[in-house]
């Protein structure tokens, strides 16, 4: 666990030391510089923010770079320094290290805020990204794997970008690349869906706490960005005509995504009618997303927002069409489609949350010769205000599915108030009070 945390020069933060607990609490008003703190946790972890891509968005102003440094439990200790040109000097316990992966390896960092929602309903790469994380931490193979794949790829759209009309030694050498990319891509997909067989099943517990009413009906798909049963060098070379007319590669593992649907079908109505079964005892309760569902499926839909923007390939595409839904008598979509804004942040917290257990499974030895010895890792989840989107309800929920997980927790609101909820689930939750980039322990009541 982090006990010690330095960050200089990063935003309005010119010096803050504090000294985390398991939960902490950063509270004070808009601009105060408490996402701020967050995000120097982030840039430890991840080498990035993520509000901006460019340092000297983030670095304070007339500095010339900015240092985030961290203590754990067991007097390890990890430091990042980001310079303007986005150079970085990292450090694992006083010992320079060269890739960032290192760092990220020892502190996995999870992120709720304002901007996840984006994860349901814009493109598949945040989707992706989510499911890459996790298969990361577990998945030791897949990292130098994808690293690979994404150098041949750059390098392929490149080529492809320069004219629509290859020469024949071009086309050599993209035979030549395909095949990297299609056996790369092969172990690629394979660990993640070994990573997402393993997730699947622990995203649905929670969302079974998060969301009961809807839980039978939401349902996550994983799609490998290309048809898994041809190899992709043969696909892409079916494909290339095409490909050197748009100057980029149109499928591939770099396509990948995680959907988050909405399906309404026998499968489970069943599950709704067991359920209601069981639970009949309980009269007056409502009926578990009957009423809720109908309701909201009946809400009118375009075709176009049956659709997410951007899909990527999908092996039932047809299946969305909205006649074949009308036959069937069963809805399929994307969940975002049918989920208020706070019911998808319960979602996108589920998406999130149920990936922590799986690192605690992460085998002994598995990282890299690490300093801080594996059994000290402990995740990090940075909540941003937190309150935004819940009601009261919501939000004890969350803090409760949180509060069962293995991980530090470091909070932001505007409100103190939070902290009597907070305190049911961690009596020794810290609150900090964040005023003008100075960040003070303060006692709770
Ligand atoms: N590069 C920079 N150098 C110095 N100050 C900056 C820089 N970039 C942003 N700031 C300032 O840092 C402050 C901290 O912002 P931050 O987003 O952390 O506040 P916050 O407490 O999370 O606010 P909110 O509750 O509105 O989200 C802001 O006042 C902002 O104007």
């Amino acid at each position: 666990m982090l006990t010690q945390l330095s960050v200089h020069q990063l935003r309005n933060l010119q010096a803050v030391h504090i000294q985390p607990g398991q939960c902490n609490v950063f509270i004070g008003a808009n601009g105060s510089g408490k996402t701020s703190l967050l995000e120097s946790l982030y840039l430890l972890s991840r080498g990035k923010s993520f509000r901006h891509h460019q340092p000297k968005r983030y670095i304070s102003h007339h500095a010339p770079h900015t240092t985030v440094y961290a203590k754990f439990a067991n007097g390890n200790s990890m430091a990042i320094q980001k310079a303007q040109d986005a150079s970085s000097i990292m450090r694992l316990d006083q010992q320079a290290v060269y890739v960032q992966s290192a760092l990220t390896k020892q502190l996995p960092t999870l992120l709720i805020d304002p901007s996840s929602m984006d994860i349901l309903e814009i493109g598949s790469g945040s989707r992706r990204q989510l499911l890459d994380w996790i298969t990361f931490h577990v998945k030791p193979g897949f990292h130098p794997q994808w690293l690979s794949y994404q150098r041949l790829l750059k390098q392929r759209n490149a080529l492809l970008k320069q004219s629509p009309k290859l020469s024949s030694y071009q086309l050599q050498e993209l035979a030549a690349w395909d095949k990297g990319l299609a056996n790369h891509a092969a172990l690629i997909t394979h660990y993640r869906q070994q990573a997402f067989e393993e997730w699947q099943p622990l995203f649905n517990s929670l969302i079974q706490q998060l969301l009961p009413d809807y839980a039978p009906f939401i349902q996550l798909k994983f799609s490998a960005g290309y048809n898994t049963e041809v190899a992709l060098d043969e696909l892409l070379q079916q494909r290339l005509a095409q490909d050197c007319q748009m100057g980029y590669t149109r499928i591939g593992c770099h396509r990948a995504d995680v959907q988050v649907l909405w399906v309404e079908d026998e499968v489970a109505r069943q599950q709704v009618a067991a359920f209601q079964e069981t639970s009949s005892q309980n009269a007056g309760s409502k009926n578990i997303g009957q009423q809720d569902t109908q309701l909201k499926s009946s809400e009118p839909q375009t075709s176009e927002s049956r659709l997410a923007p951007e899909q990527p390939y999908q092996e039932e595409q047809g299946f969305y069409d909205l006649e074949e839904v009308g036959l069937l008598g069963n809805v399929r979509e994307q969940a975002a489609n049918v989920l208020s804004r706070g019911e998808k942040k319960l979602l996108i917290t589920a998406l999130k949350l149920s990936q922590l257990p799986l690192l605690a499974t992460v085998k002994q030895g598995e990282a890299d010769s690490a300093v801080i010895s594996e059994d000290e890792v402990m995740p990090l989840v940075l909540l941003d205000d937190i309150a935004a989107e819940l009601d009261e309800r919501a939000l004890t929920i969350l803090l409760k599915s949180l509060s069962q997980l293995s991980c530090q927790v470091f909070i932001t609101s505007l409100e103190p108030k939070i902290m009597v909820e907070i305190g049911h689930y961690w009596p020794q939750a810290k609150m900090f009070h964040v005023k003008q980039g100075q960040v003070t322990e303060e006692a709770i009541n």
